[in-house]
């Protein structure tokens, strides 16, 4: 039992103002795993006002010396790397292996990027006359999800750090454990008081008391689209900056020429891994209409492959999340068939053998119209939906089809045809056959999937402000 009860306020560990404790279930068993204390306006308050005033000294630090706390957070990290991966494990249900190689991976992997970017990022830009200087904003306030909890902690903390900001954390209290162990990083790795806070509690207490602080500069947000124009609506009159990480339904468009063996298999994988619950996911599988049965066959035979279970274990997919997200995908499980797309596997209840835990089957429906519920929503669960399409035209007025812009995926051989879908593809992020793994790369969304973008260089500009001297450079006497 975990007892994360504290918060991290001013380079202490401090008891909430108000106690009041959230019970954390491991999706796995329904058990309680631990606790955490649930904040209130008043700990956001404290929170903000020790950042305000780190921010002051923080600011004005030096590249180099930034440079050296993001190594000891590193060194620190890398200590602390199987508690980690065990951590996210039990809080939200990735199975062993995945927390290992990508979970606890991508949290370091933020860091060392950041680092790396650091080193040569051009704080300053001479333009003529005119010197161009980003600053740190000032407070962050950082509210995250559960899906890949860990990462967006890090791809929001890392680049805040390197840029001189100070900053108030709210992680997910669904899986709240990986952001107490990050802030135990921070705090052996000597980050200077006020400058990282961590205030635990839910979206309409601490994620709406962060987004109206008035001393808080700008809100770097990721969760569902809701929370995120909730959090632009309790931001605007303080007029601060809102960078928005939202949800996604993102297309997987499968050329006539493609490899369909392996596009198909790696399209229904991936929304496997994670048991389905990644924002960028390539959910709606579009097919040439007139191999839909061959395409049935192969998705069948790789959802049927992906074994579930302990995610202590060596099952490829664990639990989702909570009995809230279990709920939500029998729900929209059942919408597809009762809308009548063809339910190649899967389908609602837990898988057989698993009476115990947040289990769905890995599903795969065929013949689904982007009108259907399961086309438009995002499911967050292992859920594919595969629509038939007659010419690369409909493909891709079909995949740009959503409300979402998030990612976008396109396979085949004819190099020129597919870089030519990929650019009319409205999304932040397409991936052509597979490419991906680029930490630099932007990471975000068009429409409703967002405005910001993270990680790598771009992941900078989000926390900095710029400011124009003009007549910096005098011109030289005549
Ligand atoms: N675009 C991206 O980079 C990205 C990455 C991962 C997840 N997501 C999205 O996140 C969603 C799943 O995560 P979730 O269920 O934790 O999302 P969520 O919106 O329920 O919660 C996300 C965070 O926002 C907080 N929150 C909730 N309501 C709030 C409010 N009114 N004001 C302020 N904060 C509030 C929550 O407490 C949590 O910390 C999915 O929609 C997914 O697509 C997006």
């Amino acid at each position: 039992m975990r007892d994360y009860t504290k918060f991290y306020i001013d380079g202490q560990w401090v008891d909430p103002i108000q106690p009041k404790t959230l019970d954390v279930i491991n999706p796995a068993n329904e058990e309680v795993a631990g606790k955490i204390s649930m904040g209130t306006a008043a700990d956001v308050d404290k929170a903000a006002k020790a950042a305000r005033k780190a921010f002051a000294t923080f600011s004005q630090t030096s590249l180099e010396e930034r440079a050296d706390l993001l190594e000891r957070i590193i060194a620190e990290y890398q200590k602390r790397y199987g508690d980690m991966a065990d951590a996210i494990t039990e809080e939200m249900g990735a199975p062993a292996s995945l927390s290992q190689r990508a979970q606890a991976a991508m949290g370091l992997a933020h860091t060392q990027t950041a680092l790396a970017v650091l080193k040569s990022f051009k704080f300053v830009e001479d333009r003529g006359p005119t010197r161009l200087v980003k600053e740190p904003i000032g407070v962050c306030g950082l509210i995250t999800p559960w899906n890949w909890p860990v990462n967006q902690i890090a791809c929001k903390v890392a680049p805040a750090l390197a840029v001189g900001c100070t900053m108030v954390l709210k992680p997910s209290e669904v899986a709240p454990f990986s952001g107490y162990i990050w802030t135990e990083i921070l705090h052996a790795a000597g980050v200077p008081a006020g400058v990282f806070n961590l205030v635990n509690g839910d979206g309409p207490e601490v994620g709406a008391a962060i987004s109206s602080h008035p001393e808080i500069d700008m809100v770097s947000f990721t969760g569902s689209t809701r929370a995120g124009i909730e959090v632009a609506k309790n931001a605007a009159p303080t007029v601060k900056r809102v960078a928005q990480e939202l949800g996604g339904k993102s297309p997987n468009i499968i050329l006539d020429d493609a490899d369909f063996q392996s596009a198909v298999t790696g399209g229904v994988r991936s929304v496997m891994m994670n048991s389905g619950q990644s924002c960028n996911a390539p959910t709606r599988m579009l097919v040439p209409g007139a191999r839909m049965d061959e395409v049935i066959q192969i998705a069948k035979a790789a959802a049927e492959a992906t074994t579930v279970g302990d995610p202590k274990g060596n099952a490829q997919m664990g639990p989702v999340v909570s009995e809230v997200q279990f709920n939500k995908i029998q729900k929209l499980i059942q919408a597809g068939i009762d809308e009548g797309a063809t339910l190649v596997a899967g389908g609602v209840g837990r898988p057989d053998g698993l009476d115990k835990g947040y289990f769905v089957k890995p599903t795969v429906f065929a013949n689904v119209t982007n009108e259907m519920t399961i086309a438009k929503e995002e499911i967050f669960g292992p859920v594919v939906s595969i629509l038939g399409y007659q010419s690369v035209d409909e493909a891709v007025d079909v995949g740009n089809d959503t409300e979402y812009g998030l990612a976008a995926y396109v396979s085949g051989t004819d190099t020129a045809k597919i870089r030519e879908v990929a650019s009319k593809l409205r999304a932040g992020q397409v991936s052509i056959n597979g490419g991906g793994g680029d930490l630099m790369a932007p990471f975000g969304g068009y429409k409703m999937s967002g405005n910001g973008r993270e990680w790598g260089d771009y992941g900078f500009h989000e926390f900095l402000e710029t400011k124009a001297m003009l007549g910096y450079a005098p011109k030289a006497a005549e």
